[in-house]
């Protein structure tokens, strides 16, 4: 019997019916514009929690939850076991994601939590990897038994601010009657992440070179979803965090990392999430509705602090202009998923606990963002967000500082390098650790990308260090090689959705999927 947690609605919705896993996972984005979600966040016990899954494998705590979301009649457990094995297959780790634990090791219960060893060294392969074999099971038992010429294809179109758009073609390379296409913004990205996708040879993937900004790229990609004709046209997939299922993979590490720094007890644990977009946080905000006792989920973000601002004023207002920072991946003015959020506080502070009354007020107030770049919602919504989140901001000069400091205090292990995203969170664990002064509580700072995507932020805060050798202690080999290899890149000379469509009909017809 499927339940309310295995059920997908659309964050504007008014609409009485809703959608299956399926349906959400290959639409993307819901034709309101909004985002899908299941309407009842499931339930687990402590029992459960504390006698069962404090005690399970990465992988094993990724099959409970996800079946949680999944009613077993449209993904057999087995089928879910199986693309869950496969998808963690690819990572450098056995436990997928390893906590580093008491880093400082001075009785801080600093534990960093490493996200970054996938395939593309950044958090997003936890979620794209999972994402891409999902399509593929979709799209095969789809078309099973089709002749070719009659089989669905899907065309992935992303956005990336950097990590995403790597991540996402390592996820969907080479798979059948799938194509990817990733604008990323021309000049903001790291010399390694654009390596990472223009040196992929894959004839069923191409890189969009933006002359604009993330945010620029991200609307497109939105636009273009909700261009009809062109989507039925070209069956558009989303691999950005407005897939759901980009939120659900996630899940499980906060999970995982709670009962490794907990020790599987119940424990005060709080995260810290270096934020741009909001997936990440957002999948620690459904751990903790499903009842694992986090204290608290914290925002960390860069100068780009349209989170921080909104927790500290209630308005939710685009800036003017986007920051270039050291974390580039986070130079966003738009929380793309923060929307989801806002549902569930509209669901229980505005609507009375009524699914479509939700959608109606998240609908109003992404109609004011649109028409007056803002909108304000009540203290009763700003006091529930308070509940589950706090905030800090982080500036270039404290994130270069907080990668020294890093460096010269480390203990386990000693010369812990930091990634600038990864010091946004960890400048921020230490302000909490100074504020809140409770040596039971354990601070979880997580880890989103290893520091050898990132030369020029490392390298400015440790080449004071006579010791210190980007080349040998930080870039891995397979990373080196990427300079050498041929880049397969086609530039678009302003942030224009027709400029972008065209750009993907043309290499479309040059595609033998
Ligand atoms: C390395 C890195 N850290 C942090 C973030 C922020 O994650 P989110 O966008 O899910 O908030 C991103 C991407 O956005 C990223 O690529
Ligand atoms: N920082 C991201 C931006 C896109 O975020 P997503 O989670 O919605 O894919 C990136 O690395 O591209």
């Amino acid at each position: 019997m499927v339940t309310a947690s295995q059920v997908y609605r659309s964050t504007r919705s008014a609409e009485k019916e809703t959608k299956s896993f399926e349906a959400a996972v290959i639409q993307g984005l819901a034709s309101d514009g909004g985002l899908f979600l299941p309407p009842t966040i499931p339930q687990v016990s402590h029992q459960t929690l504390f006698t069962k899954w404090n005690k399970l494998s990465f992988q094993e705590l990724a099959l409970e939850i996800m079946k949680l979301y999944v009613d077993s009649a449209e993904i057999p457990e087995q089928d879910l076991k199986n693309l869950i094995e496969r998808s963690y297959s690819t990572f450098r780790a056995p436990e997928v994601t390893p906590l580093a634990k008491n880093v400082t090791g001075n009785g801080e219960n600093l534990h960093v939590l490493e996200l970054f060893h996938g395939p593309t060294y950044a958090f997003k392969d936890v979620a794209l990897q999972f994402l891409g074999n999902l399509f593929e099971y979709f799209l095969m038992r789809t078309n099973k038994d089709k002749p070719e010429g009659e089989r669905k294809q899907i065309t992935v179109v992303g956005a990336t601010s950097g990590d995403t758009g790597s991540a996402a073609i390592y996820g969907l390379r080479g798979k059948k009657d799938v194509s990817v296409f990733i604008l990323y913004p021309t000049g903001r990205i790291s010399p390694i992440q654009e390596e990472q996708m223009a040196t992929v040879p894959d004839k069923n993937v191409q890189t969009l070179s933006v002359k604009g900004t993330f945010d620029n790229c991200q609307d497109i990609v939105k636009a273009i979803f909700g261009d009809k004709d062109f989507n039925s046209k070209h069956n558009v997939g989303a691999v950005n965090s407005i897939n759901w299922a980009r939120i659900l993979a996630q899940i499980t590490y906060y999970f995982y990392a709670y009962f490794q720094a907990s020790n599987g007890e119940n424990g005060k644990v709080k995260f810290v999430v270096p934020s741009g977009n909001f997936g990440d946080i957002l999948a620690g905000y459904f751990a903790k509705k499903m009842g694992l006792p986090i204290e608290k989920l914290v925002i960390a973000t860069n100068e780009n602090d349209i989170l921080d601002r909104f927790l500290k004023s209630g308005v939710y207002e685009r800036s003017d202009k986007v920051s270039s920072t050291l974390s580039p991946a986070m130079d966003i003015l738009i929380s793309s998923n923060f929307e989801r959020l806002l549902w569930y506080l509209a669901k229980e502070y505005e609507a009375g606990n009524g699914d479509l009354r939700a959608g109606e007020v998240v609908n109003n107030w992404f109609n004011h963002l649109r028409s007056e770049g803002k909108f304000k919602v009540d203290q009763k919504i700003i006091d529930g967000a308070l509940k589950d989140f706090a905030s800090e901001r982080v500036s270039d000069e404290q994130t270069t500082a907080t990668i020294k400091k890093m460096y010269e205090i480390s203990e386990n292990p000693k010369h812990y390098i930091l990634d600038p995203h990864t010091a946004v969170g960890v400048c921020a664990t230490e302000r909490l650790i100074a504020k809140d002064k409770d040596a039971s509580i354990s601070y979880v700072s997580l880890s989103t990308a290893h520091p050898a995507k990132f030369a020029a932020a490392v390298n400015n805060a440790l080449s004071s260090f006579p010791e210190y050798s980007f080349e040998r202690d930080v870039l891995p080999a397979e990373l080196k090689k990427l300079s050498t290899l041929p880049k397969k890149l086609k530039f678009i000379e302003k942030p224009d959705i027709e400029l972008v469509k065209n750009a993907i009909e043309e290499e479309l017809a040059k595609m033998d999927l």
